[in-house]
């Protein structure tokens, strides 16, 4: 079993990866929290038909109660209501500050049960149980939120989590447009941090429906390292864990717009990612975009806005990203592979870029 250390400055804790992991829950929870005596799984409807059961069996081993709230799947769980109803469920059931949650699922589910915990009673224990790809960016690093009408994770908060147990073999029923979306994370972590894992994932990855197991765990490693790396440095993103938003100023613009849900985050900051590129290469970066094209084209990804959007509106939309603060936006941008920077482009030119790509 992998086991990876996430030091921040409000809390440490470890990320424990690998097959089997999970039957590791009771021993941990026994070991480290025998003052908690209820457990809440929140996790949506299709995870729930396919790995609740086992989880819920690990935990009641932990000799704790054990209970069950369900969302709705993707980002419908991501809304006020789905976190209203779930502290509802937890006043109702006599939640304390003697328990704890377990976020069973991919990012929607971690985003939105992490809130929950930050909130309910100023704050109660969680532990990530991430069942996707993407997760390893998501369960990872303590950003937890639900969205709103006017943008992504509008309404949230930094809250880390106890742990992370992530079973791998969980990742064996993920549809491929789910492995995808995640993937771009992945690519994400490579291209602003590390260029030899960016290589190393152009001469691996072919073919997102053959990645064997030591794949996974190699990228996840390396994707989670990159980033503990930087939150450890800037927990609160008041610096470095910006970079970590490469791709999402674009992307969250096309999540948002395209109605939640209806486009994948990953496959949207795929785009996001291209449109960084493109806009690095106007500021001197050198850097085979035609490869990279080609590449992430043949693994199934669009690499255009979809049609139906407007480029005004895109950029109405990008104003309002949180790591703009004036009027001017400001973007995650590349000097080199592995050495990104923030800078604010003006209007002119994000438009000119984009009628030009897309
Ligand atoms: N907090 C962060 O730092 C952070 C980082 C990246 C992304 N995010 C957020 O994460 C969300 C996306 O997360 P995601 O891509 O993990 O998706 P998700 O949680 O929306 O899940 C995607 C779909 O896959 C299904 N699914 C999940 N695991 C499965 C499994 N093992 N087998 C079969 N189906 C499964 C879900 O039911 C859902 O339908 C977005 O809201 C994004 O904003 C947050
Ligand atoms: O952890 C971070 O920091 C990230 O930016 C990771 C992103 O992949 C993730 O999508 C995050 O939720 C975006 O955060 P936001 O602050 O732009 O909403
Ligand atoms: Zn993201």
């Amino acid at each position: 079993m992998e086991s990876i250390d996430i030091k921040t400055p409000s809390k440490e804790y470890p990320v424990f990866l690998g097959q089997h992991v999970i039957e590791q829950l009771p021993l941990f929870l026994e070991k480290n929290y025998s003052d908690i005596t209820k457990l809440l799984i929140i996790s949506d409807e299709k995870v729930a038909s396919i790995h609740l059961h086992k989880v819920k069996e690990l935990a009641a081993k932990s000799g704790k109660q054990v209970l069950e709230y369900i969302v709705p799947e993707g980002e419908h769980a991501k809304t006020f209501d789905v976190f209203y109803q779930c502290q509802s469920f937890a006043l109702a059931n006599g939640l304390n500050r003697k328990s704890m949650i377990l976020a069973l699922g991919g990012g929607a589910v971690g985003d939105v049960a992490g809130f929950v915990a930050a909130t309910f009673m100023r704050g109660i224990p969680f532990i990530q149980l991430p069942t996707t790809l993407l997760a390893h960016d998501s369960a990872v690093g303590g950003k937890v939120a639900i969205n709103h009408p006017e943008g992504k994770n509008m309404i949230g908060a930094f809250y880390q989590p106890e742990a992370v147990f992530y079973e791998l073999s969980f990742l064996h029923t993920l549809p491929i447009k789910e492995l995808r979306s995640g993937f771009a994370e992945v690519i994400k972590h490579a291209l602003i941090q590390d260029p030899e894992f960016y290589k190393w994932l152009l001469t691996e990855i072919q073919d997102l429906a053959a990645i064997t197991d030591e794949q996974y765990l190699y990228m996840i490693k390396r994707g989670i390292a990159i980033k503990a790396s930087i939150v450890k440095e800037d927990e609160k993103e008041n610096g470095v864990r910006a970079y970590l938003n490469f791709g999402h100023t674009l992307g969250h613009a096309v999540e948002g717009l395209m109605g939640y849900g209806n486009f994948t985050h990953g496959e949207a900051v795929l785009i996001g990612c291209v449109y960084a590129l493109k806009l690095s290469q106007y500021k001197g970066l050198s850097f085979d975009l035609v490869e990279f094209m080609e590449w992430v084209q043949s693994l199934g990804y669009s690499t255009n806005i979809p049609k139906q959007l407007d480029h005004t509106s895109l950029i109405q939309k990008m104003k309002k990203d949180k790591k703009t603060i004036s009027d001017t936006i400001t973007f995650v941008l590349l000097n080199e592979v592995g050495f990104p920077e923030l800078a604010e482009i003006n209007d002119e030119i994000i438009l000119k870029q984009l009628e030009e790509i897309f």
